[in-house]
């Protein structure tokens, strides 16, 4: 047992988190429960929210003698994203879960090594690096080749389009971040693809069992790491040379370093390379780099369009209204940019009402330094995960009201966008490390679905339906079965 520390000023005068009950020493009874139903199955956002409507929005799920706070409330949430952040960090228990396959890369990095990475990604970010979508668009291209030739070859089956998504973002992800494609959508088992799915389901086990290290086999782990590694080095190494030999040429046209930074970048790991005169990055940092990126973009975009479809099928009405819209904005066939894009207003509030409903990252954790009282009088020790779920509070009702659980994106119309305050509604974190991808992440969605919708009818499969799983991103166990067929918008 861990010693009883002596109670501080500050928490003699604050209210202790409330313990979630458990009846075995170590709570090993909770533990043993949460690890077996979760290998069963279980739907673990459902199971957060069903104890959170039990015991309140700011509980202790303490495991084996181990604090475990999770808040709910918008004003608590607000207090560790934002107003006192740099009291919330990743922390050491994040990093070393995620060191073999992350490194010290932004998803996984605190203080200056977070700062900087952030800082010199940033512009990369801007609108103007794909106001034209034409990289998104390129990739579109080849989803709708190949659900044409699905369609050709098989008229009346089902599809998972939920595979097709995670295949879309993987290609439109390095492309965006390498300058090199993995074509996964033309070549399905990519053994990049195959190592990055097994790296990352392996970390979302880490951290649900306490005692991974003891549990989770890593004799593959670290074999798929390295399949990581070699693809990953070979395209640093590519860009390095590259690099090289542009700095002989601006040397040769005598530009300055202010000249070169001004020429805009192709990609990610270019625009990091353009400051390599400043800061000195070496291969393994870079190679971290990129994979933070990959992780931190790639599957939330394809959970997004996923749970947009499984909203859709359900919906014709909502469907119809979304492409009234895209005839008078875009007509039948034209492709579209960011700016058409942005008069696409009903088809972005049904954007939001999937984010709110399914967010891609459900659930998210930092660690306490110094011990603190949230807005609410709780008492958070020092040294202490604390998790927040964008799932719960998305659908808690003394928030959004009754209808919480229907989706209905007229929520977000002028009329009642108003009533959401702001910490009610996180998909994409908030404060200083809010989601660097959220303008990118719209714009894939909203190019994607336009253009889907100009040129499909989906359908839902009768007696389909999907099973949440929870790990880093929220997908579906079971993909997601829809029928699918040609059709123009103007045949409707
Ligand atoms: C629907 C799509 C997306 C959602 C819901 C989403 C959500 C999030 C969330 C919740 C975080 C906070 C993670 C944490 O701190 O633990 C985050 C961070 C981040 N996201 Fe996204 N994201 C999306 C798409 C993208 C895309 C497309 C990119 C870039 C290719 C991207 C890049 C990043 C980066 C770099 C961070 C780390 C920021 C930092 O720590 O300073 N995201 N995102």
């Amino acid at each position: 047992l861990k010693p009883k520390r002596p109670k501080t000023e500050l928490e003699a005068s604050a209210v202790p988190i409330p313990l979630v009950p458990s009846y075995l020493p170590l709570q090993l009874d909770s533990v043993l429960g949460y690890i077996i139903s979760t290998l069963a199955g279980m739907d673990e956002m459902e199971f957060l929210r069903n104890i959170t409507n039990k015991y309140g929005n700011t509980i202790n799920l303490r495991g084996l003698n181990e604090d475990f706070v999770v808040v709910l409330d918008p004003s608590s949430v607000q207090h560790i994203l934002a107003k006192n952040q740099p009291n919330y960090e990743k922390g050491p228990q994040f990093q070393e879960i995620f060191h073999e396959f992350l490194g010290s890369g932004i998803f996984n990095a605190d203080g200056e090594v977070w700062k900087t990475q952030r800082q010199l990604a940033r512009p990369h970010f801007q609108t103007s690096e794909f106001r034209d979508a034409a990289l998104i668009n390129r990739h579109v291209d080849q989803l709708i080749k190949v659900i044409n030739k699905r369609i050709d070859t098989a008229p009346n089956a089902s599809l998972d389009i939920q595979n097709l998504f995670c295949r879309f973002t993987l290609d439109e992800a390095t492309d965006f971040l390498f300058g090199d494609s993995i074509n996964s959508l033309e070549h399905e088992d990519s053994e990049f693809s195959t190592a990055f799915n097994y790296a990352q389901s392996i970390t979302a086990w880490r951290f649900r069992v306490p005692l991974w290290k003891y549990l989770v086999p890593k004799r593959r782990f670290l074999r798929e790491i390295k399949i990581l590694d070699n693809f990953v080095y070979r395209i640093i190494d590519n860009a390095l040379e590259r690099q090289e030999e542009r700095d002989k040429e601006s040397k040769k046209n005598h530009e300055t370093e202010t000249e070169k930074h001004n020429g805009g970048h192709a990609t990610l790991l270019d625009h990091f390379l353009s400051y390599q005169k400043e800061t000195e990055f070496d291969r393994e940092y870079l190679r971290s780099m990129l994979l933070n990126f990959l992780l931190a973009g790639r599957d939330t975009t394809a959970s997004l369009l996923t749970w947009t479809m499984w909203h859709l099928v359900q919906r014709p009405d909502v469907v119809a209204r979304m492409k009234e819209e895209i005839l008078q904005v875009l007509g039948p066939n034209a492709v579209p940019g960011y700016d058409d894009i942005k008069k696409l207003k009903y088809q972005k509030q049904v954007v939001n009402e999937v984010l709110r409903l399914c967010p891609p990252v459900p659930f998210n954790i930092r660690q306490s330094i110094e011990e603190d009282v949230l807005p609410n009088g709780y008492y958070v020790p020092p040294k202490t995960p604390i998790a927040y779920s964008a799932y719960s509070t998305h659908r808690m009702p003394e928030l959004w009201g009754n209808d919480v659980l229907e989706f209905d994106p007229d929520r977000w119309g002028p009329e009642r966008v108003g009533s959401i305050r702001p910490f009610m509604f996180v998909p994409f974190h908030a404060g200083p490390r809010i989601c660097l991808g959220q303008n990118l992440a719209y714009t894939t969605a909203q190019v994607t679905l336009t253009r889907l919708l100009q040129n499909y009818e989906i359908q839902p499969v009768p007696g389909f339906k999907p099973e949440q799983l929870g790990d880093i991103v929220l997908f579906s166990r079971n993909g997601m079965q829809v029928h699918i067929k040609k059709k123009s918008l103007i045949e409707d």
